[in-house]
């Protein structure tokens, strides 16, 4: 193209950009039609909130989806010895982090009494059912294989990913990998904070791999926070009642801000 054809309509693109001979369009490239179609309320008529409340919960099962692919890639790669681009998608990861935690807003602009609305509607189903979080989990390193008992209403392809997921090496299954091919010994706990320790005193020789450590415990921290949000927002829905999928609410979502999937990560910080 020469410069003249490229600056002869004032800056205004070519009318037929984009449609060198294709039928392609933007809906049609993005299964608009079906996306748009599954918003679907189970109160009748339709409690206003209710396409808030479906909205969210599809969003961030989308973005689980996308953590899963880079998270998921970030552990082959690790696996494969490598730390720089492992690193690269754990930043990714961590900025989708950030959007999750963050997207509570919107969900805080429902009051309760709006929620009660349709909250009724929605048992026995719940979060807790969450195959993709819980693969989140499994895959970070975090692998309870009592949830594949406590799940009703899982499919059989949901239960197959799971059970994949409990069976394959998890992101620190990964790490380890990488410290191994760095030359470090992990066999043991305290092998591993021997390895721990030399590489956090030693950045200018092991930035890379310190840099990784900091991205994983980024993407726990990130977790972390999330629960506790959380907790708040079923909190401020719901006050101490019980949760739809059964279990005893707030409570039990408190136990859970405990759970860290790189324990050792944090506990290095006590023996610095
Ligand atoms: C009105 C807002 C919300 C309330 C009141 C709420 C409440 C609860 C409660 C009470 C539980 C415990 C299980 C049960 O007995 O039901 C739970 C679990 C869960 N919820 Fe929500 N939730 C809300 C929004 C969300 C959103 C937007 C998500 C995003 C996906 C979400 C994801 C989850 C997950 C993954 C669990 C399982 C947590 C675990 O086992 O560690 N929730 N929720
Ligand atoms: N467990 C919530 C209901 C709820 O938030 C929910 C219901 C169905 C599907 C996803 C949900 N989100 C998180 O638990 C409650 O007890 O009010």
């Amino acid at each position: 193209m020469t410069e003249e054809t490229l600056h002869d309509n004032g800056g205004v693109p070519d009318p037929r950009f984009g449609e060198q001979g294709g039928v392609l369009t933007y809906g049609a490239y993005l299964r608009l039609t079906d996306l748009l179609g599954q918003q679907v309320p189970e109160s009748a008529p339709p409690a206003h909130d209710e396409l808030l409340f479906i909205t969210i919960h599809q969003v961030y099962e989308l973005w689980f989806k996308l953590l899963l692919s880079e998270l998921t890639d970030a552990r082959d790669r690790m696996l494969a010895g490598d730390s720089y681009l492992p690193r690269v998608r754990l930043e990714r990861c961590h900025t989708i982090e950030r959007v999750l935690v963050n997207q509570v807003d919107v969900i805080d602009t429902m009051t309760p009494q709006d929620f009660l609305a349709f909250r009724t509607k929605l048992a026995p189903a719940s979060g807790f059912q969450s195959a993709q979080f819980r693969e989140i989990e499994f895959l970070s390193g975090a692998k309870d294989p009592g949830y594949l008992q406590r799940f009703r209403g899982l499919t059989d392809d949901d239960r197959a990913r799971l059970e994949r997921r409990l069976a394959e090496p998890s992101l620190w299954d990964g790490f380890l990998a990488v410290l191994a091919k760095a030359g470090f010994e992990v066999g043991t706990a305290e092998q591993r904070f021997a390895a721990y320790a030399a590489i956090a005193r030693d950045r200018e020789r092991f930035g890379q791999l310190w840099d990784l450590a900091e991205a994983l415990v980024a993407h726990d921290q990130a977790f972390c926070l999330w629960r506790a949000r959380h907790v708040l927002m079923a909190e401020r829905q719901i006050g101490t009642k019980p949760g739809t999928g059964g279990s005893a609410g707030g409570a039990y979502l408190r136990s859970r801000i405990e759970l860290r999937f790189y324990p050792e990560l944090w506990e290095l910080r006590s023996r610095l």
